[in-house]
């Protein structure tokens, strides 16, 4: 299905946007950096700088995302919490980069249906907090806000914002998607590398016989193409991948200052990602942040919580998405699993009701979110699954389409999340709690999701 290039700008409702316009509304979470002239400084030499992504890679996404919101394809956004300066190599960016496609391959041979890879990488540096101080043994400091914004040491030096950390980002989302575009490229999204990846990384998994089945399976159906002359030599569809990247648009400084006018639409793309989201603490109609992603043409994500009500999505949605086009907006619910069941309905109705395209995807682990005895924040792998569950049974029941999830998740085995086939405790997780902000989903619970997911999936089809 082909859509629409981006509305010309001469027919976009606000006349009034440009790339600053958010300064005159009111920008939740915002460092309060000690010097205007030094973010000054930095932001003209990051406005300076080459485009992280091309506006037509930008465009290709949102075409598919129109493909996810008709039914036709499946959204897979997942990644880090937060990235980090202090953590940031090679093996790392490759583990996840290859659990994504692990997960990817279950979901396309499982659900039957092509499925779009979106990454939180390469950009995923700020985070929005409840609190703005943190208090520690008596001592009260502001709290961490990404790396992007300020160090993560509980001492005042590393708690004061630093502008110039907007430079490094900007430099590790570079070296980041240079990497993820050479392995997507390069030969590590080879499907007939599946066994490979397969079997280090599943090693003593009790997942392994299912996932070396389907790996079976996926090889027979390579062997019969390549017997009908389809090989990876010749098909460049089965050696090589897409993988998008995305962050929350959470720093606006650092995200007008990427944003370029695109020279063939003449309209204005934010390039420091493909795609960005609002979050759910920045998501006010009247907000700055509202403001800004409204006239940028990435396609975008706004976070949809427990206490959204119908006519308030109706409205973000018209300010979001004028001209309904579709792939424009993705809309990540994040309820919690004892309350989504409850919730999402009357939003999905009153979103049916008014005939607005939307990718209906479900982050389960922003509510779901709990502080074990010892301190530690965990998610249970449970209580994660029911969530995306209960998304799938409320589409089935409204007849709208369960398009994608998003998740926070690590190719590193990490114990941060409680649960799974290898049952980590609240007492197993200080063993490997590596986490920036919040508890994330390891390289094996991931994949047992992933199998979880492609069988709903496969039902929702078939029904
Ligand atoms: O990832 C989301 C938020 O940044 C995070 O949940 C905030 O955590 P906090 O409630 O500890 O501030
Ligand atoms: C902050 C996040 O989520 P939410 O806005 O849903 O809390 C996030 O996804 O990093």
């Amino acid at each position: 299905m082909e859509v629409e290039v981006d509305t010309p700008v001469s027919e976009r409702p606000s006349q009034t946007w440009t790339p600053q316009s958010w300064r005159s509304f009111d920008a939740r979470q915002q460092p309060n950096y000690g010097s205007a002239a030094q973010v000054d400084q930095v932001t003209r030499e990051l406005s300076g700088y080459p485009p992280l992504v091309f506006a037509a890679e930008a465009r290709e996404l949102r075409r598919q995302l129109a493909q996810v919101a008709e039914g036709k394809a499946f959204l897979l956004q997942g990644g880090d919490c937060a990235e980090s300066f202090a953590d940031f190599n090679a093996n790392r960016i490759r583990d996840t980069f290859k659990v994504l496609l692990q997960m990817a391959v279950v979901l396309t041979f499982a659900g039957n249906l092509p499925v779009v890879k979106v990454a939180r990488m390469a950009g995923q540096y700020a985070k929005p907090r409840s609190a703005d101080t943190e208090t520690i043994g008596g001592v009260e400091l502001p709290s961490y806000r990404g790396d992007i914004i300020n160090g993560i040491d509980f001492t005042a030096e590393a708690r004061v914002p630093d502008p110039q950390r907007m430079l490094t980002a900007y430099n590790q989302s570079a070296a980041t998607l240079n990497l993820l575009r050479a392995f997507a490229q390069g030969g590590l999204a080879d499907l007939h590398q599946v066994h490979g990846w397969n079997l280090s990384f599943l090693e003593n998994n009790p997942q392994r016989e299912k996932y070396a089945q389907l790996a079976e399976r996926l090889q027979e159906a390579l062997e019969f193409m390549a017997v009908c002359g389809v090989t990876s030599a010749n098909t460049p569809a089965i050696r090589e991948t897409v993988l998008y990247t995305s962050h929350e648009a959470l720093l606006l400084d650092y995200e007008q200052a990427l944003t370029r006018t695109d020279s063939l639409s003449g309209n204005w793309y934010d390039c420091s990602a493909h795609m960005l989201w609002i979050g759910e603490r920045t998501r006010q109609l009247d907000g700055a942040h509202v403001e800004f992603l409204s006239g940028v043409c990435n396609p975008i994500g706004v976070k949809v919580g427990p206490n959204m009500q119908a006519d308030e999505l109706l409205r973000l949605i018209d300010k979001l998405n004028p001209h309904n086009e579709a792939g424009r907006l993705t809309l990540i619910t994040r309820m919690g699993a004892d309350t989504l069941g409850e919730k999402l309905p009357a939003l999905v109705q009153a979103v049916q009701r008014e005939g607005r395209s939307v990718v209906w995807s479900a982050d389960p682990m922003h509510g779901n979110t709990v502080k074990a005895s010892s301190g530690y924040k965990t998610r249970d792998f449970d209580k994660i699954l029911r969530e995306i569950r209960d998304f799938f049974a409320v589409h089935r029941a409204e007849g709208s389409h369960p398009g994608g999830i998003h998740l926070e998740m690590t190719g590193e085995h990490v114990t941060e999340c409680t649960g799974g086939a290898w049952k980590i405790s609240e007492a197993d997780l200080a063993s490997c709690y590596r986490t920036q902000c919040d508890p994330r989903l390891n390289a094996d619970q991931v994949l047992e999701l992933a199998f979880c997911v492609a069988e709903w999936l496969r039902d929702d089809r078939s029904a």
